[in-house]
């Protein structure tokens, strides 16, 4: 682990007034199995001795993700390359020389076999060292699964003012993307930690204390992972004449559907069956078993769930998609049953609604273990954060980049994960 340091305020606000003015860029690369987004940051240091300051963030995203481009890896980074050049844009020639570059993957290149996975890391790295921007050590990597889950946890709980020093109450996290889903929660109870399988804490050192989170990223867990492994496709031969079909699928409903560069042909069961209970068991068979139930979830520790979550929350109606909502598990039970039983109504939304909203409500209450009265805060994470909003890989991993670069006292946290 690098030193660590921590100022006492996680934001630092200057006092004096502007007489000095310095300004950072950094650019940050979120490589998710769904798309790969941009991050630009502006950082002002308006005193000396004082913290840069966030100014801005840009954000630009491409679709798919890089994990779509397995067998094509130049064409993959060539998107890097299009992402970069809106970042040439947006940062003055005379910084580009000192403004790192660093691309963090997750899930989609997490579930390819590694020589793909490698292929395509590589290219990407051409494509910066081809760049006019600082290459730091390391810039091109797969984020392994704690550190994602971790990272989302501290940034959600310094948006949300949870984090200074011998802080206790704290919010947990549940992050669903595409190919993997996370769970960061600060146990009350020693219980939590001593009956949980190891891998499972991780240890952070923040504010001079160390902080055991309970964290886990189950790979294929994902919400569109878990489509697949619902329809029996994960893995599956024979792509080109067999046809995946599901009783949580419209039973007239039939189509080619891609994910990570791969098509399938998915259909319902048309002289089937189609609904909730049957649904509910063929997803059962992705959770079950796989997922780990923490002793303190049925708990009353408060939950921020985000990513897919907050997207299918919002399609379906359960919450408003310009603030979030507070909503409870049973809410998205009852939403998942009015959906499925009523799948010609919500077909044009997406055909898949009913699917991901009975994944949603199995992973909550069979995989984790939550009651159906527990709360859960959904939002988008530019809800909850600064005003411009702030990716949550992004910023916390520029950090972590930016302290190789210049004093570890640069940033507002510094932090290790051990
Ligand atoms: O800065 C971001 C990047 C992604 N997402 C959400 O994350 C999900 C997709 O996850 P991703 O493609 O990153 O999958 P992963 O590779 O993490 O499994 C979608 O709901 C996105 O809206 C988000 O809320 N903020």
């Amino acid at each position: 682990c690098p030193p660590v340091s921590l100022p006492e305020e996680a934001e630092v606000q200057p006092s004096h007034p502007v007489t000095y003015g310095r300004t950072y860029y950094g650019i940050m690369f979120d490589a998710g199995s769904t798309g790969t987004r941009i991050h630009i940051y502006k950082f002002i240091q308006k005193d000396p001795v004082g913290l840069p300051v966030l100014d801005n963030e840009m954000y630009h995203a491409v679709k798919p993700g890089l994990s779509a481009y397995a067998d094509m890896p130049e064409t993959g980074a060539e998107t890097v390359r299009e992402l970069l050049r809106v970042a040439k844009k947006m940062i003055p020639k005379e910084e580009w020389w000192q403004t790192p570059v660093v691309l963090k993957a997750t899930a989609g290149l997490r579930l390819l076999p590694e020589e793909k996975a490698r292929a395509l890391l590589d290219e990407v790295k051409e494509v910066f060292d081809e760049s006019p921007f600082f290459v730091p050590n390391n810039s091109v990597t797969i984020m392994n699964g704690k550190n994602e889950g971790v990272l989302a946890w501290v940034t959600v709980n310094f948006l949300t003012g949870h984090l200074y020093v011998h802080t206790r109450k704290t919010v947990g996290i549940l992050d669903l993307g595409g190919g993997s889903t996370q769970i960061t929660f600060l146990p009350k109870s020693k219980k939590t930690v001593n009956t949980a399988p190891p891998n499972y804490i991780a240890h952070i050192d923040m504010f001079n204390g160390t902080y055991s989170l309970y964290t886990h990223s189950y790979l294929g867990n994902g919400l569109i992972a878990a489509r697949l492994a619902t329809l029996g496709a994960l893995g599956a031969d024979g792509l080109d004449w067999k046809v995946f079909t599901s009783s949580c699928l419209p039973k007239k409903y039939r189509d080619d559907w891609t994910f990570g560069g791969i098509t399938y042909k998915v259909s319902g069961i048309p002289d089937g069956f189609a609904g909730y209970k049957l649904c509910y068991y063929e997803v059962l068979r992705v959770v079950k078993g796989i997922v780990h139930q923490p002793f303190e979830v049925k708990g009353n520790s408060v939950f921020y769930a985000f990513s897919y979550y907050y997207d299918r929350a919002v399609e379906s109606g359960l919450i408003d998609g310009s603030r979030g909502g507070v909503v409870e598990v049973r809410d998205f039970k009852k939403r998942a049953k009015e959906v499925c039983n009523k799948m010609t109504k919500y077909r044009p939304i997406s055909p898949f609604l009913c699917m991901d909203m009975t994944y949603i409500t199995v992973l909550l209450k069979e995989g984790f273990g939550f009651k159906d009265s527990t709360v859960l805060q959904v939002e988008m994470l530019v809800v909850i954060g600064w005003k411009t909003g702030i990716g949550f890989i992004g910023v916390n991993h520029l950090v972590i980049e930016f302290n190789q670069v210049h004093e570890c006292s640069f940033m507002y946290l510094c932090l290790c994960v051990c």
